[in-house]
């Protein structure tokens, strides 16, 4: 997936986003960072295609995403946004199953690779067990899978996530996160998330976008886009940046 200077404005006076260029790789986990406002989620719903740039474009395979059709695109990338809100009465598997509405028509469904979809994506967010439970019988860990889980039914190949470990106890922030490492390295999904914890963001990506006031900063691999200086810069924090052979690169916030 190319972005290509991309401008947003929300109010026609401040560039919200600004001239922002990059490359999404497939197969690979890339994960968006930068202090509060500076554009992530505006990032993320123009590559989702739910917020339309003033100028330039992204295309994923050769094609200018706005070019082409709703379900088309939503059979190429799924986002789970961060907060969610659906009636708590229904059940998680016919939740998931609104996940396969862009592969249905009118008049033609087939049931077989709809259940199938359905199943896999249960499965794979380790929801099988409950997938006759309604939703306001899960925890918040659990309810963060259901949504992936919609969003994996789709079977796109792509998949956004805005912030998912927000709301979560550490113990449901790394279950996510071992999540989404599965995703990528088993059912090789593109990954395209919003993280604030940098130490996540270290661990889990391929490749870091750091944004400042609607802009790349820098990018590139975990190690070489977190430094103690750009950190400084962007957040305002002095911070120490160790790498440990057991545990690998981790950074320690010391003040403000
Ligand atoms: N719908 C909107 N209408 C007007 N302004 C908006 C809208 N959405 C976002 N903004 C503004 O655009 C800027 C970027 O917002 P965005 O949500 O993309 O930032 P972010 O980096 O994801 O922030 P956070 O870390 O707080 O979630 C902010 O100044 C925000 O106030």
């Amino acid at each position: 997936m190319n972005v290509s200077q991309i401008k947003l404005s929300y109010d026609q006076k401040q560039n919200h986003l600004d001239g922002v260029t990059t490359t999404i790789e497939k197969g690979k986990i890339t994960t968006i960072i930068g202090p509060n406002g500076c554009g992530k989620t505006t990032l993320l719903s123009v590559i989702s295609r739910n917020n339309m740039p003033q100028q330039g474009s992204v295309t994923l395979e050769q094609k200018d995403i706005m070019t082409y059709k709703a379900k088309e695109f939503a059979k190429k990338l799924a986002i789970v946004y961060q907060q969610n809100s659906v009636p708590q009465d229904i059940t998680i598997e016919k939740l998931v199953a609104y996940g396969r509405v862009p592969h249905q028509q009118l008049m033609k469904r087939n049931v077989e690779e709809d259940e199938a979809a359905v199943n896999w994506a249960l499965s794979a967010t380790n929801l099988t067990q409950k997938r006759t439970c309604k939703l306001d019988a899960l925890s918040g860990g659990e309810r963060q899978r259901v949504w992936i889980a919609m969003a994996l039914a789709q079977k796109s190949s792509i998949l956004c996530l805005d912030e998912p470990t927000t709301y979560l106890d550490i113990f449901y922030q790394i279950e996510l996160m071992e999540l989404v490492k599965k995703l990528n390295k088993e059912h090789a999904l593109t990954i395209v998330m919003v993280l604030h914890d940098i130490n996540q963001a270290i661990k889990y990506s391929d490749h870091i976008i750091l944004m400042k006031d609607g802009k790349i900063l820098c990018e590139g691999a975990p190690i070489e886009t977190v430094t103690a200086e750009r950190m400084k810069e962007v957040y305002g924090v002095e911070v120490i940046i160790q790498t440990h052979e057991s545990v690998g690169t981790y950074m320690i916030p010391l003040s403000i």
